[in-house]
């Protein structure tokens, strides 16, 4: 698919890999839907944008994607404004191991339930005209994360039921493409939430064994995971892919067919 006139809903837009996400989105000629929590992140996205691509291309939606009514009511207004939508990227996510149960449920239930409402808004078996959904997940959903054991049940989760729904999809010519996204760490504001023993509760403790991960594994700029995305967009051949973004290997994907054997 290409993206140049297409309609585009991003969550997690405001800043970070979603911000990324949009402005190479934007590059390409789509239209977006900048879904996010926070009213002054996602407001000052727009205004930012708005100076580069003009007002017409963007509109920001104050929505808590773990709230189903708001969820819902984002993609309502989406599709009411723009007239259609084509291109879903579930992407907001925190890493929180001390309110574990937030984690899941931004991470994981609302990126199952984005899927779901994009798939009613998408599906050529509900009147759709077919489209592509991307859900990000992280290497951490590829490796135990041992510092981050809630964090990564949630990305584990986010790449079984991307690749099952897209098998689904494919079985029920759905005509919606369904995608995974794993990069390893980014250089976003998230990484900041290692410093807070009120985020990672009794994981605070490996605060300088991650930091020792990311300065042996590297860290990405967020425009590397927008050319990840881009490929996923464009590549029409690609259905329950699950991308990996590393320092060492760059882009590339996940080999299901040979038995994944953990390295802890
Ligand atoms: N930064 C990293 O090292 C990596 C991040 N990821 C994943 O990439 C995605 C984006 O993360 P980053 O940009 O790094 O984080 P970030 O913290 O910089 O941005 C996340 C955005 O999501 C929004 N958000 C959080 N909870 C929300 C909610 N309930 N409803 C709506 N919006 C909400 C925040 O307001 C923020 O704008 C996440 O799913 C994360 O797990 C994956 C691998 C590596
Ligand atoms: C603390 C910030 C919270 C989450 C950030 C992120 O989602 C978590 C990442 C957790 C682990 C990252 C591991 C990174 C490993 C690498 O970068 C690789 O170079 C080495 C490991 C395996 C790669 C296998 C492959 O490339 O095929």
């Amino acid at each position: 698919m290409y993206a140049n006139g297409k309609v585009a809903l991003v969550t997690g837009a405001a800043q970070g890999i979603g911000r990324a996400l949009v402005e190479v989105l934007l590059e390409k000629g789509a239209a977006i839907a900048l879904v996010d929590l926070n009213p002054v992140a996602g407001l000052e996205c727009k205004v930012s944008l708005d100076t580069q691509y003009g007002s017409h291309r963007t509109l920001f939606i104050q929505c808590d994607v773990t709230d189903e009514e708001q969820l819902k009511d984002a993609f309502k207004k989406t599709v009411e404004h723009f007239g259609r939508l084509d291109i879903l990227v579930n992407n907001a996510g925190v890493n929180n191991e001390k309110d574990w149960e937030k984690t899941i449920q931004v991470n994981l239930i609302s990126v199952i339930r984005g899927t779901y409402i994009g798939l009613e808004h998408m599906s050529k078996n509900n009147g759709g005209e077919g489209g592509t959904i991307i859900n990000i997940s992280s290497l951490a959903g590829l490796m135990p994360a041992a510092y981050q054991p809630v964090y990564s049940a949630s990305k584990f989760g986010v790449i079984g039921f991307s690749r099952a729904i897209a098998a689904a999809s494919h079985i029920g010519n759905y005509g919606v493409r369904i995608n995974t996204l794993c990069p390893a760490f980014v250089d976003t504001p998230l990484l900041e939430s290692i410093e807070k023993e009120e985020i990672m509760g009794e994981y605070y403790k490996y605060k300088d064994n991650i930091k020792g991960m990311m300065k042996s594994y590297g860290i990405l700029d967020p425009s590397i995971i927008a050319e990840g995305l881009m490929n996923l967009i464009e590549d029409d051949g690609l259905n329950g892919a699950v991308m990996k973004i590393t320092t060492s290997k760059g882009i590339h994907f996940e080999d299901f067919s040979t038995p994944y054997t953990p390295k802890v």
